[in-house]
C-alpha cells in the first residue's frame, strides 16, 4: 500500500485531526435518523484515543442549501454514547475557541468540531497543495501533529478537509479507509469466477462499472436488475410500455440505451437480463415472463421476478466472488421488496461477498441480511473505485 496508517503513527500525547463521514439521514428536527456511518468509525476513533491520543474530529454534513445541512451537536452526542472516552462538541470549526479547545485536549478525549461545510471554501474542490492554503486547513494545521483520514465515503471529493491536511501534515488512512482500500481496490486478486450484481438507478455510473469490470476481465457474469435491468431490456428490443419507458426518459437515461447495447453486443454471453419482472397490477404485485411485456397501461417494471430470482441464484452458486452494487427493485414499497430481499440473501451466502452503495446498504440494513464479507461505508466513492477511477483523499494520502 502507498500510504501509511496507524501501525505507523505516534499517538500518545499527540494532537491528531481526524476527517471522518459522518453525514447521515436526519429526523424532522434534524437529529440523527441512522447512526450506522457514526459506529463504523468507532474502531479507529477508539485506537486512538486508548492509545492516548488528543482527537480533533472533523465532518460534514448534508450539502448547503439542502434539507440536510445541520449542525453537527447531536452527531457529538452519539460519539460520546458510543466511545468509551468523552467526546466534547464545539460549533465552530477553525475559531480561536476551536483551536484554544484543541489545544487544551487531554490525553485521550475527544472533540468534534462544527460541520466543516459550514465554510464556503469547505464545498470546493482543489489541488491538495491549494487545499492546504486554505483557511479552514491554514487555521487548524499548526495545532495539530498528524493527520488521520478515515472518510472513505467522502474520498471522491478533493475539498479542502479531505486532501488539504494530507499535504500540510503526517497522514494516515484510518480503519475504514485502510479496509476499503484493501477490498475495493483489490477486487482483481478475490476468488473466481466473479459476478457483478448491478441494480439501482445510477445508471450512467452501472453502465461505467459493467463496461469496466468486462474491459478489464475482472467480471465473468453481469447479472442486470433494477432499473439498470430496465435499460438493457430496452436496450435488447423489449418494449417495456409507457410507464418504465417514462421513468428512464424523465430520469435522462434515455442515451444509456446504447451504451447497454454496446455492451450486450460486445458480450452476449455474459450479461443476463431479467426472464420475469414484477409490475403494480390494481396496487397488487403481478409477474409476467419477460416474453410477455409491455404491461398494459402505464404500469411499470418494479421490481425482478421469482424465475429470475432463481436463475441469478444458480449462477451465482458457482461464482468465487460477487460484487454487488443496486437494490433490484423499487425495494422501499413492501410490494416490490422481494427481488432485492431475496437476491441478498443468496449473494450474503455465495462466497466473497462485496457490497457498495448507499442504498444497497440500507436495503441490507432494513432486511436485517447478516454474511457479507465487506460492506462498504461508500456510495459514490464505492462506485468510482469499481468503475477504477482515482479518489482525490486516497491519492493525497499516497502523495
Ligand atoms: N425497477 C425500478 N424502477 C425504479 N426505481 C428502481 C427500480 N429498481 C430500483 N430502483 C430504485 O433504485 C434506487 C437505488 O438505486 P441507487 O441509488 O443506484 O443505489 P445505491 O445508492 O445503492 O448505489 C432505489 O430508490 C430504488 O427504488
Ligand atoms: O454521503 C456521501 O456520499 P454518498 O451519498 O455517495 O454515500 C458522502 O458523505 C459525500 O457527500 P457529498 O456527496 O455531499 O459530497
Amino acid at each position: 500500500m502507498g500510504f501509511q496508517t496507524l501501525d505507523d503513527l505516534t499517538v500518545a500525547g499527540r494532537a491528531v485531526g481526524v476527517r471522518v463521514d459522518i453525514n447521515s439521514p436526519l429526523g424532522e428536527n434534524a437529529e440523527l435518523a441512522d447512526d450506522a456511518r457514526l459506529r463504523a468509525h468507532v474502531d479507529t476513533l477508539s485506537e486512538l484515543l486508548e492509545r492516548g491520543g488528543r482527537v480533533a474530529i472533523l465532518a460534514h454534513q448534508g450539502r448547503p442549501g439542502g434539507d440536510a445541512f445541520e449542525g453537527l451537536a447531536s452527531h457529538a452526542t452519539r460519539l460520546d454514547e458510543l466511545l468509551d472516552a468523552p467526546v466534547d462538541f464545539t460549533d465552530t470549526t477553525f475559531s480561536t475557541a476551536a483551536r484554544e479547545a484543541i489545544d487544551d485536549l487531554p490525553n485521550g478525549q475527544a472533540i468534534l468540531l462544527e460541520n466543516t461545510r459550514f465554510y464556503s471554501e469547505e464545498y470546493m474542490e482543489f489541488e491538495p497543495q491549494r487545499a492546504a492554503r486554505t483557511h479552514l486547513v491554514g487555521r487548524l494545521a499548526p495545532h495539530l501533529d498528524a493527520f488521520v483520514n478515515d472518510a472513505f465515503a467522502a474520498a471522491h471529493r478533493s475539498q479542502p478537509s479531505l486532501v488539504g491536511f494530507a499535504h500540510a501534515l503526517p497522514s494516515y488512512a484510518g480503519r475504514i479507509m485502510e479496509r476499503e482500500i484493501e477490498v475495493l481496490g483489490n477486487v482483481q486478486s478475490t476468488p473466481t469466477p466473479r459476478a457483478y450484481v448491478i441494480g439501482g438507478a445510477k445508471i450512467p455510473d452501472s453502465m461505467t462499472i459493467i463496461r469496466h469490470s468486462l474491459d478489464q476481465g475482472l467480471a465473468d457474469e453481469i447479472l442486470t436488475t433494477g432499473l439498470v435491468a430496465n435499460v438493457f431490456l430496452l436496450a435488447a428490443g423489449h418494449d417495456l410500455g409507457d410507464g418504465s419507458a417514462d421513468v428512464v426518459y424523465e430520469r435522462g437515461h434515455w442515451e444509456q440505451i446504447d451504451r447497454a447495447a454496446d455492451l450486450l453486443e460486445s458480450y452476449p454471453e455474459k450479461i443476463h437480463l431479467p426472464t420475469d419482472v414484477a409490475i403494480e397490477r390494481q396496487n397488487r404485485r403481478v409477474e409476467i415472463g419477460v416474453e410477455d411485456l409491455p404491461p398494459a397501461g402505464d404500469e411499470a417494471v418494479m421490481d425482478i421476478g421469482t424465475d429470475t430470482v432463481e436463475t441469478y441464484s444458480d449462477i451465482l452458486a458457482t461464482v468465487g466472488t460477487t460484487i454487488l452494487n443496486g437494490p433490484a427493485g423499487v425495494f422501499e414499497e413492501s410490494t416490490f421488496e422481494t427481488g432485492t430481499r431475496k437476491l441478498f440473501d443468496v449473494v450474503s451466502d455465495s462466497g466473497f461477498s462485496i457490497v457498495g452503495g448507499g442504498d444497497t446498504s440500507a436495503a441490507v440494513r432494513r432486511f436485517d441480511i447478516t454474511g457479507f464479507d465487506h460492506i462498504s461505508t461508500g456510495g459514490g466513492a464505492a462506485l468510482r473505485m469499481l468503475t477504477g477511477e482515482p479518489l482525490p483523499a486516497i491519492e493525497a494520502l499516497e502523495a
